[in-house]
């Protein structure tokens, strides 16, 4: 990215920019994209933006007109913003080439010059940052913003009780559920509430796939003993996506050893994941029975009353006031998960602020149409039976014929369940579609199925899987 060069260089260049962008975007994208960012140092006309990783690296391109009108008004002699990680950061030495932090006996030193360049650049209050944090936890994610309900209740609970006490409360911690149910939030949490307790804890946060990655970059190019050190030597290793590991095994062997050693010296190891560790295929048993040691926590979707609670949260948040009433209508219609609960008010948001006008159920209504018109877009009995018999790994065909052994008649009973649930058909209609089943066969399997579910999980797990995948 180029810039015009203008007036007089100053050190706090990027704080002043800064200042100009929180007036122009909105604040959610200045929360999330420019927050996390600090001045790092100016080599020649060229301003070097530390972000706090790979994922921020579109910024510059995304925000290139702003930032450059930014420039331009505040007169900076800036030809080039070149934003870098911590890793490619050459103001801190301390932080090795692996993208890893110090480990703990260069900790002060790290925190001493992060505090220094922090003073020096006199950052504004809300763009303070513990760097050795933001560099790989999400400020946004901690235990104040997240909604308690009874889908997330143990979880939560559980989450809490390791912040509090790392490695003696659960170990490891295995959190699992749908996506955008709230894992990674939760175990996020821990690592901010785990440093808010102490500072000098060291916590990595790190996706499967990001270890995977680093796995293998490290046997390329033979760091392999830094690559441990990274992770060997932390005080809390919070692992998301743990299924991302599923048939690799040099990976898992790595794991298996990165987890012994943490075990073993008393650190606390969060995994998150999308299934119980026993359903993770294609994982060593060795693997798969560590991860049972500890306290294994799943986080069900939320009910209405709980998608009530977070949309309001977050409205708070935005210090936007938002009617129950438009509340409702968000958390009754959008059915998927968390994650879009909160694109649909975030959209809502904008698009008020966009015209000018108040948060209202019309205008609601009106701007989310499309939105919603997609989440409830007709769910046919034909998808739920390709998606039940792709689940029990059976063909459509054989959901329909007379056949009445336990394989065939739970799966049915299933896709019954679910027609009903998610279609507007009658009870003769789903019968008709099952193979010409009589409509009171079809209100039995129904009937069965609604009980089972509340008190048998592993049915329950299996049945919101599959709705989720239908939505
Ligand atoms: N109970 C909750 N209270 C407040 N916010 C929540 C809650 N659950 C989820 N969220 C929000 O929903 C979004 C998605 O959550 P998160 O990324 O933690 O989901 P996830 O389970 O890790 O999903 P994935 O499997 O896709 O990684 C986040 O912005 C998170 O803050």
């Amino acid at each position: 990215m180029s810039f015009a060069p203008t007036a007089t260089v100053v050190l706090n260049h990027w704080v002043r920019i800064l200042e100009a962008l929180q007036k122009k975007v909105n604040r959610q994208s200045y929360d999330t994209w420019f927050k996390p960012t600090r001045f790092s140092h100016i080599n020649g006309k060229t301003l070097y933006v530390r972000i706090p990783s790979t994922e921020f690296q579109h910024v510059g391109d995304r925000y290139e007109n702003l930032i450059m009108e930014a420039i331009d008004n505040l007169g900076l002699e800036v030809e080039k913003v070149l934003f870098v990680t911590p890793q490619e950061d050459p103001s801190l030495p301390k932080v090795r080439e692996d993208g890893g932090f110090a480990p703990q006996p260069d900790r002060s030193l790290t925190n001493a010059r992060n505090n220094n360049a922090r003073q020096s650049t006199n950052l504004p209050e809300q763009s303070r940052f513990d760097w050795n944090t933001a560099a790989q936890l999400n400020p946004r994610y901690v235990f104040d913003g997240f909604v308690i309900g009874s889908g997330n209740q143990f979880a939560h609970a559980a989450a809490l009780a390791v912040a509090e006490r790392p490695s003696k409360a659960y170990n490891p911690l295995f959190l699992y559920g749908g996506v955008g149910m709230g894992k990674t939030h939760l175990m996020q949490a821990i690592g901010h509430e785990v440093k808010r307790r102490n500072p000098h804890a060291a916590i990595s946060y790190v996706s499967g796939e990001k270890f995977t990655n680093e796995m293998i970059n490290s046997v390329r190019y033979d760091k392999m003993t830094s690559f441990r050190d990274k992770y060997r030597n932390v005080d809390v290793l919070l692992i998301d996506d743990i299924q991302f590991l599923a048939g690799k095994e040099r990976t898992q062997e790595e794991f298996f050893h990165t987890f012994n050693a943490l075990h073993e010296s008393m650190k606390q190891i969060v995994i998150a994941s999308d299934r119980p560790p026993k359903e993770l295929a294609d994982f060593e048993d060795r693997l798969r029975s560590r991860f049972e040691w500890g306290l294994i926590a799943d986080i069900q979707p939320p009910d209405l009353e709980t998608k009530v609670a977070i949309l309001q949260k977050k409205a708070e948040s935005e210090h936007t006031p938002l009617p129950t009433d438009v509340a409702l209508f968000i958390a009754s219609n959008v059915r998927t998960n968390v994650r879009e609960l909160e694109g649909a008010l975030v959209r809502l948001i904008a698009w008020c602020s966009l015209h000018g006008v108040e948060i209202t159920l019309p205008t609601a209504q009106q701007c989310l149409k499309q939105f919603i018109d997609t989440q409830v877009r007709k769910i046919t009995i034909e998808a739920i039976q390709r998606a039940v018999a792709e689940q029990f790994g059976m063909r459509v065909a054989e959901l329909k014929q007379k056949n009445n052994s336990r394989q065939i008649v739970v799966p049915r009973q299933i896709a019954m369940y679910l027609a009903k649930q998610m279609t507007e058909a009658s009870l003769p209609e789903i019968g008709r579609q099952f193979g010409g089943k009589h409509h009171t066969t079809v209100m039995h399997s129904i009937a069965k199925i609604d009980e089972q579910r509340r008190t048998d999980k592993d049915l329950n797990r299996t049945i919101n899987k599959l709705m989720e995948t239908l939505n």
